[in-house]
């Protein structure tokens, strides 16, 4: 059921049980954006993230995969860890073998994995000029105020201390205003060298989809949508942070763990 919340921005809430049925949500979901935005502006632009998001993308990518016209998708990372591409804990390479692989048909230029090199500040440096020049090209269009890219749909998991891409809590790379990405060398999930979409750029994006499964994120989903967690109200945890700021549309999709404190 969707809900106003107080700053009139859309949250809808989608509670289910099985991570199964959250596979299947997410599917529709992401299907349903692609088709609105290619009859709206002939592409759709989408951003991973890595951790689960791309096991659950399975559905899409198995029953979907002539439903949708995978020829107008651009796809992107809101984080990557700064190792080569082929590297087990690629992002780029867990998306591209569980997902591109079986979907086949997005053309290669259009995946827009880091140029990886052993220098974060320098991989995170060469993706936000990659960004810069697709919205000077006018590839990308850009939020209202004009300063950030604004992508059609990022899909993005939490973590259990709540954070989201690679911006944790008590790290300083949460607070970065200016860039549009930055690096961080000591992750507190590993691997520790990352580099990640900043608050600024993530939050305005039309629309975000919050994609978590499992009791262990019970926490940080209560402390975001409301639920009893038994602990009192701390500063705002990233992905809290994230719904209060939005400027588009979130749908969180919740198995009956992610959601059993609500
Ligand atoms: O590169 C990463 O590690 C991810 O982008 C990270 O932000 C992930 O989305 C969350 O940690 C959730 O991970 P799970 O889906 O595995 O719980």
């Amino acid at each position: 059921m969707a809900q106003l919340i107080k700053n009139k921005k859309k949250r809808e809430v989608i509670k289910l049980v099985t991570e199964e049925q959250v596979a299947v949500a997410l599917a529709q979901y992401t299907a349903d954006l692609s088709e609105k935005y290619i009859k709206e502006k002939g592409c759709f632009n989408v951003v991973l993230s890595g951790g689960t998001l791309i096991h659950t993308m399975r559905v899409l990518a198995e029953v979907y995969k002539n439903a949708v016209d995978w020829s107008k998708w651009r796809v992107f990372w809101v984080d990557e860890r700064v190792v080569p591409l082929d590297d087990c804990d690629s992002n780029y390479n867990l998306a591209n073998e569980g997902f591109f692989k079986k979907v086949k048909k997005i053309p290669k230029q259009n995946i827009y994995p880091i140029h990886y090199s052993c220098s974060a500040h320098e991989v995170a440096c060469d993706y936000e000029s990659r960004l810069k020049t697709l919205v000077q090209n006018k590839v990308l269009p850009t939020s209202a105020c004009g300063c950030f890219p604004k992508f059609d749909l990022m899909l993005l998991g939490i973590g259990p201390d709540g954070h989201i891409a690679s911006l944790f809590p008590n790290r300083p790379q949460r607070y970065e205003k200016k860039h549009w990405v930055t690096s961080i060398l000591d992750s507190p999930k590993p691997p520790p060298e990352r580099i990640t979409m900043t608050f600024p750029l993530i939050k305005c994006a039309s629309n975000i989809a919050m994609v978590v499964t499992g009791k262990e994120l019970a926490d940080p989903v209560a402390k975001t949508l409301g639920g009893n967690c038994g602990c009192a109200p701390p500063p705002p945890i990233p992905c809290s942070e994230l719904q209060m700021e939005a400027e588009g549309e979130v749908t969180w999709i919740l198995d009956k763990g992610a959601a059993s404190k609500l």
